[in-house]
């Protein structure tokens, strides 16, 4: 094991700067003993940081941070990045309550310029970072660093296209590894591997630029002249690439764990009077055997052992059940489709991508056209189910209402990830979705607690229900379910006694906290009754009606105050003019940050012993 002589010494890039050349190597192994260590015990992106270790030294080595900026798209990629700028000394807090956050975050620190988390953003950030720099006469570089799967994802194409018109010291970094989580998907991924497989014409250019560079005070009307030479060279014999189409500047493909070469293709594009993409070449997972043979579990892994590479075994999930459904449901029914936006494995469609390949569509990172893709489909008779988790649906919320709702297509959305979700925090956190689709009209959304539920929510949306229908469902697997509770209607039940006063209303997994926190008041001998609604729009009305009979009514809902479930429960009550007293008890205006499941429903007071104390001493 070492005691990393060389990282632990570096308290600022300023340091790494210092660093002569040939200890590089031994920084870079030394940073990757950190990365699997640190993932080993806390989980995370371990293969996407694997592969930029050599990028992210050769970033800091050639350009001063932080008077230059890196953007990092997605951000999971950033933990080396964190480590050279200062974090060090916490690195082993990452993903943990109150420690380092697990993507770029702009309060954690100044090297931080830009916080991501969804994918796809770095280009534009970048390029509002680089022009509010030159309004300013800022002289420094923004460098945007973004995989070859968020490439792909609609935002970068439009940030790319205005780009391309008119950025100057901006410098795209494409990271092309070949893979988004899995395999990258669509004609850009195959337009790459030409560009990869074929730039003996790219590297003479490459090389002939850096020659004519290197001549002083000459060097950048050299280079002009050797870019429009090499352009008509290319228009009578080669292929243009996309990028310089775009307005960008050509360099690569290079070896993205070639430090050297990295730095001069950095020092170069530092020259080019114009927006440059520098297309780096590296592999997922590198210098960890596991995560090489495998980039796609060790995309995102829980906790492993780093001897065996084996990571704790995920029990049966809401995902692997939902997915089960979609193999049942369409193997006779041919109008099924399964949709993905790149999260294929994540949200349980792997076995319906291998039996109905035809009927299966990984549309890349790419959510608002999953859902217009949808729209399109349905529109023609099929049945489209896109699943997809919450957080990233936020990207499609035109989509859903515009190209779905507002037209009357029946298009059924799987939420996976609703609710709180964990480590990876407030970007990734499934608390939006509800109030966003609560506005829709013609619009049905369930929400289930346990795997019977989601079954039968499953069934109601796809043969029972029109128009935009969602079943949303949390991460990971069931929680706690009273031995006597039996699940009778796919809409609402209640629960406990019903002739007791109090009443609490929730709907998917606090469900099992209220009913754990029943069993609290019960041995203190107090007696409550659960509503527990399954379909929560359009509200069941049977349910509020009998909701009407309880002094006081807790509401506890495991999403945003505003637009919930519980203020339209609320409004119903008051038209039915209730006379008792409601309490909403949901997220009240705030982002919630990363931290285990348990730690934060604690923190949003949505444990079991809260609910108990809660009701206990509520006046
Ligand atoms: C809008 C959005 N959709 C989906 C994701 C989930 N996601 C995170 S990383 C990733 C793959 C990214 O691939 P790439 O950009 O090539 O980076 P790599 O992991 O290969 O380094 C995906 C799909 C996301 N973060 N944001
Ligand atoms: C970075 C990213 O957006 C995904 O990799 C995400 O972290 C996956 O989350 P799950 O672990 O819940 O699949
Ligand atoms: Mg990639």
């Amino acid at each position: 094991m070492s005691d990393f002589k060389i990282l632990s010494q570096l308290n600022s890039p300023e340091d790494l700067r210092k660093l002569p050349d040939e200890e590089l190597p031994e920084l870079c192994s030394e940073i990757r003993e950190k990365l699997i260590e640190v993932v080993s015990v806390n989980g995370g992106h371990l293969a996407s940081n694997l592969g930029v270790v050599e990028l992210t030294v050769a970033l800091h080595k050639n350009f001063k941070t932080p008077y230059d900026s890196i953007v990092w798209d997605v951000g999971h990629q950033s933990y080396t990045h964190k480590m050279l700028t200062g974090r060090f000394d916490k690195i082993d807090t990452i993903r943990k309550k109150g420690g380092l956050s697990g993507f770029p975050k702009r309060s954690e620190s100044k090297y931080d310029e830009f916080n991501a988390g969804h994918s796809s953003t770095s280009i534009s950030a970048g390029l509002g970072i680089s022009e509010a720099k030159r309004i300013k006469g800022d002289k420094s570089y923004t460098v945007s660093v973004i995989g070859d799967a968020s490439f792909t994802g609609g935002m970068s194409l439009e940030g790319f296209n205005n780009a391309g018109r008119y950025a100057k010291r901006f410098i795209v970094v494409l990271n092309d590894n070949k893979m988004s989580i899995t395999k990258n998907v669509g004609a850009f991924a195959k337009y790459l591997t030409k560009v990869r497989v074929n730039p003996w014409y790219l590297r003479l250019k490459n090389k002939l630029e850096r020659i004519f560079l290197k001549i002083p005070l000459l060097g950048s009307l050299a280079l002009k002249v050797i870019q429009r030479s090499t352009r008509n060279v290319k228009r009578m014999a080669y292929k243009n690439t996309i990028f310089e189409n775009f307005g960008f500047t050509y360099f690569g493909p290079i070896d993205g764990h070639n430090i050297e070469d990295m730095s001069n293709a950095f020092e170069a594009a530092k020259k080019v009077n114009g927006p440059v993409l520098v297309h780096v070449v590296t592999k997922k997972g590198k210098g960890y055997e596991y995560a090489e043979k495998d980039p796609k579990t060790f995309h995102g892994i829980n906790k492993f052992n780093i001897e065996t590479g084996e990571s704790p075994q995920s029990k049966e999930s809401f995902s692997s059940v939902f997915g089960e459904y979609m193999c049942d449901i369409a193997q006779n029914d041919r109008r099924i489709c399964g949709i993905t936006a790149a999260m294929g494995p994540g949200v349980g469609l792997d076995k319906f991508a291998e039996l109905y390949k035809e009927r299966f569509f990984d549309v890349g990172i790419a959510e608002q056209h999953a859902v217009t893709f949808a729209g399109g489909l349905s529109a023609k008779g099929m049945v489209p189910v896109f699943a997809v988790y919450s957080t990233f649906l936020q990207r499609a919320y035109d989509q859903l209402l515009h190209d779905v709702a507002m037209q009357k297509l029946h298009v059924v959305i799987g939420i996976d990830r609703a609710g709180i979700v964990g480590d990876d925090g407030e970007t990734h956190q499934g608390v939006f979705d509800v109030s966003m689709l609560n506005s829709f009209p013609n619009t049905t959304i369930y929400s289930p607690c346990y795997f019977e539920g989601l079954k039968k929510a499953l069934n109601q949306a796809v043969y029972h229900t029109d128009s935009l229908v969602a079943v949303r469902y949390p991460r990971g697997g069931e929680l706690y379910r009273p031995k006597d509770y039996t699940e009778v209607s796919v809409d609402f039940d209640f629960y406990g006694d019903l002739s007791s006063d109090t009443l609490i209303v929730t709907y998917g997994r606090l469900f099992s906290n209220c009913c754990k926190a029943l069993e609290i008041l019960k041995e203190k001998g107090k007696k409550i009754c659960i509503l527990k609604l399954n379909r929560i729009k359009p509200l069941p009305l049977d349910a509020v009606k009998a909701s009407m009979k309880f002094k006081k009514i807790y509401f506890y809902e495991e999403g945003m105050y505003n637009g919930s479930i519980a203020c339209s429960f609320n409004s119903e009550l008051s038209e039915l003019d209730y006379k008792g007293n409601l309490k909403i008890i949901a997220i009240d205006d705030k982002f919630v940050t990363h931290q285990t499941v348990n730690e934060a429903l604690k923190e949003l007071h949505f444990d079991s012993e809260s609910i108990a104390k809660e009701i206990l001493e509520d006046k």
